[in-house]
């Protein structure tokens, strides 16, 4: 069974009834690398064909609603448009954008619109993607959308040349005068002595954060002639040798280069990196270009070493708040050459940006992990696919545990086992952990719990989740052997699923791709894993089974499946019948009542 995964991103129960179901698409193949590699070297390309055939196949029902915010390249709008209602509205203030995203499963922004935690709480949970049409997620707060299990993907590759590019563009600008001298040509002066430029051969350029932008800038200008030096705390040394490109410190970098260009991500870690100190540290009239975040720079800092010499010139294209101020003195010096936040528009950069988010959002509506997820574990397709009948198996196991929990004993330690004969690194289990948290908490709470605020809701609730190996002998083709759960220190209302240890213990495989609960404690059974169940324990003597199964017909009730597990003949045994319907209370008293029957349970998977 290739079980759909769209409830791993699944909307809330409460979703508002306009809420378009997910998982109504098929599939779709990924970006492909070489689609990506054409994307990264300014390439159009259209979506895939199989993409397209796999979209189509099943678009059937409701279409998703998805807001786009900020101009978005025509080839990802009609993407969108073939699966999704896409309602266009730029420029909306804050108020505006709150109004609307509770309408919403998805929303599309570029750099411009600020996806706040008021947004979040705005869209009352309806909202399942938030998509970066570019590469900074500086505008989007994470953890307000982690908490509200909600996806934030974002498309970092198709821009990448696009914004090196703007960096080179600059830099020589910068060196030459160019935007000053044409301005000045243009008010009808001729000013051949006052632009002279400096030359780029020789000079060195450091790099400041050897990331996809960076390296790509760092090949670029070695094409001008020029040194390249990089620091990036976190680029492998190995990639930047490669270009012929040295990493040095902070300190080396800023004090020896002769222009300096930003590329790294605006974090609480980079902000106003570049301040009063680190512009003291640098080579007197040293030449800075910013295409990375204006927030990276302290901007009164840098005004002040223009106007102190220190800096001679700077290109700037981003700023801490876009647009700057009309009167911004940094945008109107005249040692400094300023663009709109142009780094990543190029028609090219915008065609490919727009399809490569249009392909994540579509596949994150439909409960795919995309590939560039940006708030969630990052699994690959393939892997994903491989574990779909475990997820839905975890989830039940979760679901099943949580029920036979007696009210009023908290739940704080679980534990889940994965017997498997595959080596440990190449099990991924975090999809896995994630729906055994779901199970666990949804039932017990108003919470909805997804692949992307798992971690987060149990941490919230002081739900500590500890996970195990036991490595079997056997073929490591099939991923899972059983799924145990166990629930450390509670009390039951089903006391026969108590292991020895006193935990809540419950076990599960996956036959033929579908869920089986194979252990309740000490009891082997065999049932599985779908609608609902009744466990049911008695001494082990003739007949019990077609009381039961008496006492249900009678009830018009469907048993689907039944398995009886004992300890020893004559002893213990519990019986796990599988039914369609819920049995009316009146049915369920009739099982209780049967004088060997000791205790039982019914349980809604
Ligand atoms: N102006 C524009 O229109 C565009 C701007 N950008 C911006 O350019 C920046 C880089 O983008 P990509 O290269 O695609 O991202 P990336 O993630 O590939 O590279 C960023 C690099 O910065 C490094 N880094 C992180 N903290 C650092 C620190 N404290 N010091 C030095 N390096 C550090 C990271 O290790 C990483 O290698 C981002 O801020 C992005 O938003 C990207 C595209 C267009
Ligand atoms: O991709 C990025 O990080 C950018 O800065 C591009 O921003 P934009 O999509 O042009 O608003």
């Amino acid at each position: 069974m290739a079980a759909p995964l769209c409830h791993l991103l699944a909307a809330p129960p409460s979703t508002s009834p306009a809420a378009a179901p997910a998982g109504h698409l098929s599939p779709p193949s990924r970006a492909s690398p070489l689609r990506r590699f054409l994307f990264a070297r300014g390439v159009s390309a259209a979506p895939s064909a199989r993409w397209v055939a796999a979209a189509s196949a099943s678009a059937a029902g409701g279409r998703p609603t998805v807001l786009v915010t900020e101009k978005l390249g025509e080839a990802g709008l009609e993407l969108l448009r073939r699966f999704a209602n896409v309602d266009c509205a730029y420029e909306l203030t804050a108020e505006e954008l709150r109004a609307k995203v509770s309408l919403v499963d998805a929303l599309v922004v570029r750099s411009a619109t600020r996806v706040t935690r008021e947004v979040f709480e705005a869209a009352r949970g309806r909202l399942r993607v938030v998509g970066r049409a570019g590469v900074g997620i500086d505008n989007v707060d994470l953890q307000a959308a982690t908490e509200a299990g909600c996806l934030v993907v974002n498309a970092p590759t198709a821009n990448t040349v696009a914004a090196a590019e703007h960096a080179i563009a600059l830099l020589a600008a910068m060196s030459r005068n160019v935007a000053q001298a044409d301005a000045s040509l243009k008010a009808g002066r001729w000013q051949r002595n006052k632009y002279v430029g400096v030359s780029l051969v020789g000079k060195t350029l450091a790099i400041m954060g050897f990331g996809k932008v960076g390296s790509e800038v760092a090949r670029r200008a070695k094409g001008l002639g020029m040194d390249i030096i990089a620091h990036d705390p976190y680029a492998p040394v190995d990639r930047a040798r490669a270009i012929g490109v040295d990493l040095v410190s902070f300190d080396e970098a800023i004090s020896t280069a002769d222009f300096i260009s930003l590329h790294m991500p605006l974090t609480p870690s980079t902000a106003k990196l570049f301040d009063d100190e680190t512009f003291g540290n640098m080579k007197k009239g040293v030449r800075i270009v910013n295409v990375a975040r204006g927030g990276v720079v302290d901007e009164d800092a840098l005004l002040r070493a223009l106007d102190n010499g220190t800096v001679s010139q700077a290109a700037l294209d981003v700023f801490t708040e876009e647009p700057p101020p009309k009167d911004s003195k940094l945008v109107h010096h005249e040692n400094v050459t300023v663009t709109p936040h142009l780094g990543a528009s190029t028609s090219e950069a915008q065609e490919g940006v727009a399809l490569e988010i249009a392909e994540a959002v579509l596949g994150a509506l439909k409960g795919e992990l995309a590939a560039t997820a940006v708030n969630a574990p990052m699994v690959p397709a393939e892997v994903l696919s491989e574990l779909s009948p475990y997820v839905v198996l975890a989830e039940k196991l979760g679901r099943l545990v949580v029920q036979l929990v007696a009210g009023g004993s908290g739940i704080k330690g679980v534990k889940i086992v994965y017997s498997s004969a595959r080596d440990p690194d190449d099990l991924d289990t975090r999809v896995l952990r994630a729906m055994v948290t779901k199970g666990i908490i949804e039932p017990i709470s108003s919470a909805f719990v997804n692949i992307v605020n798992a971690d987060y809701v149990a941490k919230q609730r002081g739900l500590r989740i500890s996970e195990e190996r036991i490595l079997l002998d056997g073929s490591p083709e099939i991923p899972i052997d059983s799924i145990q759960v166990h629930l450390a220190n509670v009390e039951s209302k089903f006391a026969g699923a108590l292991s020895d240890e006193g935990d809540l213990r419950v076990d599960g495989e996956v036959k033929d791709g579908k869920p089986h609960l194979t252990l309740v404690g000490p009891f082997s059974v065999d049932v599985s894993l779908e609608g609902n169940l009744i466990l049911c324990r008695q001494v082990d003597q003739p007949g019990i089974i077609g009381k039961v199964g008496s006492i249900l017909g009678t009830m018009n009730v469907n048993v689907n499946f039944m398995s009886v597990g004992r300890t020893a003949p004559g002893k213990q045994a519990i019986m796990a019948i599988g039914v369609d319907e819920e049995p009316e209370k009146e049915a369920l008293k009739l099982i209780g009542d049967i004088p060997s029957v000791e205790e039982f349970v019914f349980v809604k998977l």
